[in-house]
């Protein structure tokens, strides 16, 4: 498991776009590498402003788009087009706005599918397993860069301190009772995220400051679930200066004047 990195940029505005720029360039190396790859997208203010500004740049043309394969850590249990989905987000963000091969573009079903919550889990558990290959060594596809918020309490993915779904070991797991609205929701579990190559943590704002420097400090990842957020080959931390502000002096590392 890495040990994080931490890079610090000015402010939220400047974190999005320096985020969205490393997206580009590891979506077309691992692209350049395999011939395709996989994504896993957040939700939250960082995630869908990381994904506008991958929109807003030329250099989005670099990637091929209908070569890449999009998940989600997690979805909120609402119908499909809910603008509170994090589906609906990522789309009105950038996937309708580049030429994704809607086959990869891998959805968590809601309610409107009649599904309940643990069948709409169990059947995205069955997606990743059916992409996983050999060489995978897992029931998921071994993901090349996995995006994850970071909530004021600690929370990734669908991932709420002390709550059952920190225990599971089943790929993907339903939420109930979340403290953030929605309360249903659906989640990739520690081990499917500590299974993706590279886990990048996006957090911008003073209100995630404690919450960063907890998940910097080896906290237990069942009081701090962000403190369980390694990627195999390399886990970033991608902070702007405010949510840097609480972590040790030396940890983090300037990256924008
Ligand atoms: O509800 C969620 O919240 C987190 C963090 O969101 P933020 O707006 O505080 O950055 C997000 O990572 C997760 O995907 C989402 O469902």
């Amino acid at each position: 498991m890495s040990v994080p990195s931490v890079l610090v940029h000015r402010d939220a505005d400047l974190l999005a776009k320096a985020v969205a720029a490393r997206l580009i360039t590891g979506l077309v190396d691992a692209q350049v590498a395999k011939g395709s790859a996989h994504l896993v997208l957040t939700g939250g203010g960082m995630g869908v402003a990381t994904l506008a500004e991958v929109a807003a740049t030329p250099a989005r043309d670099a990637v091929e788009w209908p070569r890449l394969d999009i998940w989600w850590g997690d979805e909120r249990f609402l119908p499909a087009g809910d603008p509170e989905r994090n589906e609906t987000g990522a789309r009105e963000a950038l996937l309708d706005h580049v030429d994704v091969n809607p086959a990869r573009v891998h959805s968590v079903l809601g309610p409107d599918s009649g599904m309940t919550a643990e069948e709409s889990a169990d059947r995205y558990a069955d997606e990743l397993r059916a992409m996983s290959r050999n060489e995978d060594h897992g029931p998921v596809p071994s993901f090349d860069i996995l995006l994850l918020g970071l909530g004021p309490d600690g929370h990734v993915a669908s991932l709420f301190p002390g709550m059952p779904a920190l225990y599971d070991e089943r790929p993907v797991v339903a939420v109930h009772g979340a403290p953030k609205p929605p309360p249903t929701r659906i989640s990739m579990t520690q081990p499917t995220i500590r299974s993706a190559r590279e886990v990048w943590v996006i957090a911008a704002g003073e209100e995630k400051a404690g919450a960063v420097r907890l998940a910097l400090q080896e906290s237990g990842p069942v009081q701090v679930p962000g403190a369980g957020a390694r990627g195999r080959l390399r886990t970033l931390f991608l902070l702007d200066r405010a949510a840097a502000s609480k972590i040790p002096p030396g940890l983090g590392r300037p990256a924008s004047p």
